[in-house]
């Protein structure tokens, strides 16, 4: 018979977002029940952000090893062993893998249920041989990938992120349908490690950020030899395993291409199929789970956070989101708060190399917004530490509202996603680039650009004839 569960809080789906609620509740002595009808830990764990993260790990060391000539150390081929790779790859997955786990939950004082879940009505959810009846639902069932309508393609083997890291032999040709972050890190990754690698992009590769700083990015890949197509579309696809052919489409001129293997990374789907949100009354489309600017779903009773939450949660996919919105359904289901959405000072980092990190507004975007904006640049290359690496590729991009007012600010470097931190928190506090011009920072460091951008702001100044007419003044008393 199936055992009624009455916790305070019901998580659907232990990814980044569920595993975040279910401790901070566990953590206040909150009952909880978890559900998960896949692996503990989610995409980012299991098929996202960790393993993909570990293959460029391997794929920056084969990279290092083939410019080894440039730092006097002989020029070397690194024995790429895909096999040996996946298994670095997968031992990393294990390594975190316990943080994760339900026997980690569990001792936390979370019941955790093993089993797919469905809404049986508006306050009901049924799953395996539980039925449960909480205060508060937090739907957190994440996102699959979007795969797209290309003829021919349901009768081919092809590769996701859920399947990608399983590779144990090199690719002999990586075709990459997608030229956004999933297929510009992997093709990168899969480049170094010395796979021939492709990207058809239907549009701009990296299309959603600045140019100028994607440029920086994709000049790297060109150099590493991916070779991207932009504006071209896969209109069919035929073949078997190890030999595929693929037509594409570019401004009119059809050509073939024969891969050994096909990456799809057109982007991602809200997963919310079986759990019959209909039973709930839970409003949703195709973007996801409506939500307004609280998280809180068409049936009051329910959130929705992470990457199955619609526009109103951001619009923003990443691993960081997730657990910021775990953070607001907190304040709001325990302590009954009503804190909104705010992503202004919410970054986002491309793993390529160099990295390209990005937080509050493009150009672009503070452009189309109307005021009068600054734009402050300082280039990678005029860094010292960078010329001692060699890594000179990329710059940093500072936007400024009136009165030095930071909007914005993209790096495209080496580390850009560490770099990118100060900016971060410069939004959020309302810091002025004053208050990033003077502080100290040590020499010699990359993060010397962002002091050396800030202190741009000042340049003007030093000619203006009232300044040098005022050091002139001052002079005169020794
Ligand atoms: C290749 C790749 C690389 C990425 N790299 C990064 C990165 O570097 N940095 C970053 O910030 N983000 C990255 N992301 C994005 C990040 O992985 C996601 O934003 C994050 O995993 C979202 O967390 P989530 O908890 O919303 O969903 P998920 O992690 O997908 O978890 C949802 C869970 O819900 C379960 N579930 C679904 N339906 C049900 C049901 N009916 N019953 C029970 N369980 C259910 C699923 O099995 C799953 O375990 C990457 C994504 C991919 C694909
Ligand atoms: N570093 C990170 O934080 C990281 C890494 C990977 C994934 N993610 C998350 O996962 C999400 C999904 O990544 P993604 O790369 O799949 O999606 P994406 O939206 O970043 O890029 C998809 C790309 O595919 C192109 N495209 C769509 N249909 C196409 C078609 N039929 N033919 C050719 N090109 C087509 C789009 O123009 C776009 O450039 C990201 O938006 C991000 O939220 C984050």
């Amino acid at each position: 018979m199936a055992e009624t569960l009455r916790p305070d809080l019901c998580i659907v789906g232990a990814g980044s977002a569920g595993l975040s609620v279910a401790a901070a509740a566990a953590a206040f002595g909150v009952p909880v029940v978890l559900i998960e009808r896949g692996e503990m830990g989610g995409d980012c764990l299991n098929v996202g952000c960790v393993p993909s993260k570990a293959l460029i790990a391997a794929a920056r060391r084969a990279h290092d090893i083939r410019q080894a000539g440039a730092f006097g150390l002989g020029t070397l081929d690194p024995q790429v062993n895909y096999a040996r790779v996946r298994e670095h790859v997968h031992s990393v997955i294990g390594a975190i893998a316990p943080n994760d786990s339900a026997a980690r939950f569990t001792a936390l004082g979370v019941r955790v249920v093993r089993a797919s879940a469905r809404f049986v009505a508006r306050d009901t959810l049924e799953a395996g041989n539980v039925i449960v009846k909480p205060r508060r639902f937090v739907l957190a069932t994440g996102s699959r990938p979007a795969v797209p309508a290309i003829a021919g393609l349901d009768s081919v083997p092809f590769l996701t992120n859920e399947t990608a890291f399983d590779l144990t032999r090199r690719p002999e040709h990586l075709v990459i349908v997608g030229g956004g972050t999933i297929g510009l890190e992997l093709a990168q990754a899969h480049r170094r490690l010395g796979a021939p690698v492709t990207v058809i992009e239907a549009g701009r590769a990296l299309g959603r950020e600045d140019p100028e700083l994607a440029a920086h990015v994709l000049a790297a890949l060109r150099r590493d030899g991916v070779a991207i197509r932009e504006n071209a579309t896969v209109s069919e696809v035929a073949g078997e395993d190890g030999d595929i052919r693929l037509v594409v489409e570019n401004r009119g001129t059809r050509t073939e291409l024969k891969a050994s293997h096909l990456l799809v990374a057109t982007g991602r789907r809200p997963a919310t199929d079986g759990l019959e949100l209909e039973a709930a009354g839970i409003a949703h489309d195709e973007r996801g789970i409506a939500v307004d600017q609280h998280l809180r779903t068409s049936n009051r009773r329910v959130y929705a956070i992470g990457d199955c939450a619609g526009p109103d949660g951001g619009g923003r996919q990443f691993t960081h989101v997730a657990n910021y919105h775990a953070g607001l359904v907190i304040r709001s289901a325990l302590f009954r708060l009503r804190p909104r959405v705010d992503m202004r000072a919410m970054p986002r980092v491309t793993f390529t190399d160099p990295e390209l990190a990005v937080v509050g507004m493009t150009e672009e975007e503070a452009r189309a917004d109307g005021g009068r904006i600054t734009v402050l640049r300082w280039p990678v290359a005029e860094n010292d530490r960078a010329q001692a690496e060699r890594r000179t590729e990329g710059e940093i991009k500072v936007i400024l509202g009136r009165g030095g007012r930071i909007l914005g600010c993209g790096i495209a470097a080496p580390g850009a996603g560490e770099l990118i931190t100060p900016w971060t928190l410069a939004m959020t506090r309302n810091l002025r680039i004053r208050d990033l011009a003077g502080h100290t920072v040590p020499y010699p460091t990359l993060s010397e650009i962002s002091r050396r951008v800030a202190m741009s702001y000042y340049t003007p100044s030093a000619a203006k004839p009232m300044v040098r007419r005022l050091i002139g003044f001052l002079r005169r008393f020794g």
